[in-house]
């Protein structure tokens, strides 16, 4: 496998294109670090290219000296992107958390969040950030999985601390053209079998993902290939005969549809979203660094869980409350959070309080509310209320036991 830069393509400037060894070694026992559930992607990530490295202009992540002394600042930095699709999601998300970023104008690139006093924000395009957790010029950031991966190339001092903010995704996918030789490839192994690829002749591939492409291919035993780089407007390349394929991020599919480009089967590298990322440095050895983590962590996960619930109230006629319970028991989809909340509602009637009816209060999952509100209404479920939840604080927060048992604190 090679790199290859055809002049009608950018490109990076000699020095960058490197012989020796990629400063960030990645192994298998050096991968990053996933605090959560979303390890499916990762996996696609988890052995080292030797034969190709790229470095970008402004130069790669510097691994992080072993041993090295942190540098000592007073506050923990939180990168966010300062530009681009992420950024003002970002900002939203926090303040759906009630962290609010106070960013005086958009050209200002440092920003404080009142409630975490001894935390900055830093403004930077997602690939510095990456690369500034590394140097130990950020402790924490928010940046695309997609992002993370490909400039933390599975850098052990990268921690995933959450690993689904639900904004941001989208997929790394490769696509042909869906004319000519590959109107009938339909699957990553039938473009792999094809008899034009060979050595003279390899499969040329467009990406700005020089680190996953070539990881990506030889992962799955095609040898045969190019890769060539461009930093956008990559669906371009095949029509242009710069390319075969391209390697490029997907999300409504719209801009391949446009270029008459398809997806195939087997070709997806990576499942990108949001996510959180920690220095291990920084939580280990900045004073104040986990501290801020956790509070962070802590907000994220009681907005996020609460994000896809709704709270249902509804009134139940029953003799008693067990009546009721064993009855909405009965019913799947109704369960609450830790079972239904059931409560007497109580009425006068000539001056004598009474019970008729039991208030009953469960959290749906918001994709299951239609059914769940004909369910309570076939069980006589009567005056539903609905609202929206806006934090759900569970006794702990299942990534922060994740994160202290990944740093063996
Ligand atoms: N359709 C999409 N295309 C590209 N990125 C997407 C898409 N949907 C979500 N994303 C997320 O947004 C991030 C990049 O957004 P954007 O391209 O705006 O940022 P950028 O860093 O400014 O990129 P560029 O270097 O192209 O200027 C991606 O890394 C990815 O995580
Ligand atoms: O599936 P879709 O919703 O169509 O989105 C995918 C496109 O969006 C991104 O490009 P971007 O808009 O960042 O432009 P660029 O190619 O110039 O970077 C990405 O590189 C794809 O080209
Ligand atoms: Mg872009």
């Amino acid at each position: 496998m090679s790199l290859l830069l055809p002049s009608n393509l950018q490109q990076c400037p000699s020095s960058s294109l490197s012989p020796s060894p990629p400063l960030l070694s990645p192994s298998p026992s050096t991968a990053f670090s996933v605090v959560g559930t979303r390890r499916r992607c990762l996996r696609l990530v988890t052995s080292c290219v030797s034969s190709v490295q790229i470095s970008v202009a402004n130069g790669s992540a510097p691994a992080p000296v072993p041993g090295a002394v942190i540098v000592e600042r007073e506050q923990i930095r939180l990168g966010l992107p300062s530009k681009g699709r992420m950024a003002a999601d970002a900002i939203d998300l926090l303040k759906d958390c009630q962290l609010f970023v106070k960013q005086v104008n958009p050209r200002q690139y440092v920003a404080q969040i009142p409630q975490l006093p001894n935390t900055e924000v830093w403004f930077q395009r997602p690939k510095d950030i990456v690369r500034k957790l590394l140097s130990g010029d950020l402790d924490l950031g928010i940046v695309g999985l997609d992002t993370l991966s490909e400039y933390g190339q599975e850098n052990e001092d990268l921690i995933i601390v959450h690993e689904a903010l639900n904004f941001g995704d989208c997929h790394l996918s490769i696509a042909i053209p869906n004319y000519g030789i590959f109107e009938n490839i339909n699957s990553l192994k039938e473009l792999a079998q094809m008899p034009q690829w060979n050595e003279q002749r390899p499969l040329r591939v467009a990406t700005g993902f020089t680190y996953l492409g070539p990881k990506f291919m030889q992962e799955n035993g095609i040898h045969h290939v190019t890769f060539s780089t461009a930093d956008g407007a990559l669906e371009a390349a095949p029509a242009m005969g710069i390319a075969d394929a391209i390697l490029d991020l997907v999300s409504s599919g719209t801009t391949l549809k446009e270029n008459n480009l398809k997806e195939i089967e087997g070709g997806v590298v990576l499942e990108s979203q949001g996510v959180l990322v920690a220095s291990r440095r920084a939580l280990t050895e900045r004073k104040g660094a986990l501290n801020t983590v956790h509070e962070i962590l802590e907000r994220l996960e009681a907005h996020l869980k609460a994000d896809g619930q709704f709270t249902v109230v509804a009134n139940m006629r029953g003799n008693s409350a067990d009546e009721v319970a064993e009855c909405v028991l009965n019913q799947l989809s109704m369960s609450g959070l830790q079972g239904p909340t059931i409560s007497p509602v109580y009425c006068t009637e000539e001056g004598k309080a009474f019970v008729d009816y039991y208030a009953i209060v469960i959290c749906v999952p918001k994709k299951a509310l239609y059914a769940s509100v004909k369910q309570l209404r076939a069980v006589g479920g009567s005056g539903v209320l609905v609202s929206p939840v806006t934090y759900i604080f569970d006794e702990d927060t299942p990534r922060w036991g994740q994160l202290l048992r990944n740093l063996k604190l």
